[in-house]
């Protein structure tokens, strides 16, 4: 798959209530790491429900460049053929992950922790990210970095350590992706790698290292956790199931409870606690939303979703949650708009350095919908009146979520709302415009 160049605007206008059901596609932060444990597990691991989406197709395409050999069975089942842990091959083109921080992020863990040398590289959105959030950890460990674009960008070429450090690390944020490249580039030392997160991130390296079988360990430490992994392991290929993705079910989600009428159930929706801010936020707004048929799949708790239409009232988002809804404060900040009262999101600085400024994103945004909103320190404040104008035309500067999130706006808008480009929806949602319209939504 690839995205075009050329931007592809959308329009999205109120319409009839959304009804009916709907399965979200695979999880993107699984599929990722479903791809990078078949590369480093010696022999032949399957994947069903892989997300496939542009960022996590590139992260394929990279473990390929390593060595491995990836295969497409059927829609959403792939097989990974991996030279296993220490027997990557050196990437003869560099790797480009395209928009995927967590791709390129990750894979610079892999590559650390090995005596390879690759160059990452991405499109503007990539290039613009910071990286030395990686390449700090990795070069405690033992890797080199031969060339970076200034500040520690992409295009990066890295050297990995033949032989890594172990070493105990503290992330100066809470991030999953600091956490996972450190793991991945310790999975090869000799000896005990620790990460040290002071707020728990999303934790699906830890349960897949298990799954593949290395020895890891996860302690509560203060307000956060300590991880443990013992090196150089035997890991074994074995099978993954990826369940459906919360930060893509987000948008029919908030739009269900935005439009008039509407009642859908969300099928297989990841319930892990560290990916469940936004449920949570969003009940504590007066959502209208049944948790049903809690089970297992993949080693991950799941549940259908029984949404309806609500009237949403503001609230206080404390910045402790911030890192189990990280992706979803823009379709948060849209469900604000039609809440009635003031709605503050406490501490996200992070959102920053996404794929967009998307604190900066979310504010044009509302202010091109005439929502009153403003942006204090760290925190967003969003003043809902419950009826947004719309109107507007929002820019979405190469951010899938930024896209999503304003599309969804216009379905309950007065007037209808423009994105000026649909083409990153691709990157982690590619059938979101076919999903919400069969669920009754009008673009166009
Ligand atoms: O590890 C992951 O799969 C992810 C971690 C988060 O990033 P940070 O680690 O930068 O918080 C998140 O925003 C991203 O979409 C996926
Ligand atoms: C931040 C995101 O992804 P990534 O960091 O992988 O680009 C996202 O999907 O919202």
């Amino acid at each position: 798959m690839s995205i075009g160049l050329d931007p592809a605007p959308l329009r999205a206008s109120r319409g009839s209530a959304l009804s009916g059901r709907f399965r979200p596609p695979g999880d993107k932060s699984i599929s990722h790491r479903a791809f990078l444990f078949g590369l480093l597990a010696r022999g032949e691991t399957t994947v069903e429900g892989l997300l496939e989406g542009d960022d996590v197709l590139r992260t394929g395409r990279a473990c390929e460049a390593l060595g491995a050999q990836v295969e497409r069975l059927a829609p959403g089942r792939w097989r990974i053929r991996g030279p296993g842990l220490g027997a990557l091959l050196p990437p003869r083109e560099p790797l480009d992950f395209g928009n995927a921080g967590t791709g390129s992020r990750l894979m610079m863990g892999v590559v650390g922790g090995h005596g390879v040398t690759a160059t990452f590289d991405g499109d503007a959105s990539l290039r613009k990210r910071p990286m030395n959030r990686i390449l700090d950890p990795l070069k405690l460990m033992g890797a080199e970095v031969l060339s970076e674009a200034r500040g520690g960008r992409c295009p990066i070429t890295l050297k990995g350590a033949r032989d890594p450090a172990p070493i105990l690390y503290r992330t100066p944020v809470a991030s999953a992706q600091i956490k996972s490249a450190v793991l991945l580039a310790g999975l090869n030392a000799r000896g005990i790698t620790t990460v040290i997160e002071a707020e728990a991130s999303r934790d699906h390296t830890e349960k897949m290292l298990v799954h593949f079988g290395a020895e890891v360990t996860v302690a509560p430490e203060g307000t956060g956790r300590r991880i443990d992994l013992v090196g150089r392991p035997e890991l074994r290929p074995r099978p993954v199931v990826v369940p459906a993705d919360p930060s893509s079910a987000a948008f029919p989600i908030v739009a269900t409870l935005i439009v008039p009428g509407s009642d859908i159930v969300v099928e297989g929706v990841m319930t892990n606690p560290l990916r469940s801010g936004l449920l949570t936020t969003l009940v504590e707004m007066g959502a209208d939303i049944a948790i049903l048929d809690r089970r297992l799949e993949g080693g991950e708790e799941v549940a259908d979703l029984r949404v309806r239409a609500s009237a949403l009232t503001g609230v206080d988002v404390p910045a402790l949650r911030a890192p189990s809804m990280i992706d979803e404060y823009p379709i948060l900040a849209v469900a604000a708009a039609f809440a009635r009262g003031t709605t503050r999101m406490r501490g996200l600085h992070e959102l920053r350095v996404k794929e967009s400024d998307r604190l900066a994103a979310v504010a044009a945004g509302l202010a091109a919908a005439g929502v009153r909103h403003a942006v204090e320190g760290d925190d967003l404040v969003v003043e809902g009146d419950g009826a947004p104008a719309g109107g507007g035309l929002v820019a979405t500067h190469l951010d899938h979520r930024i896209a999503m999130s304003f599309l969804v706006m216009g379905l309950a808008s007065r007037q209808p709302m423009t994105v000026d480009d649909t083409a990153m929806i691709a990157t982690s949602f590619p059938a979101f415009r076919p999903a919400m319209e069969r669920l009754g939504a009008t673009f166009g």
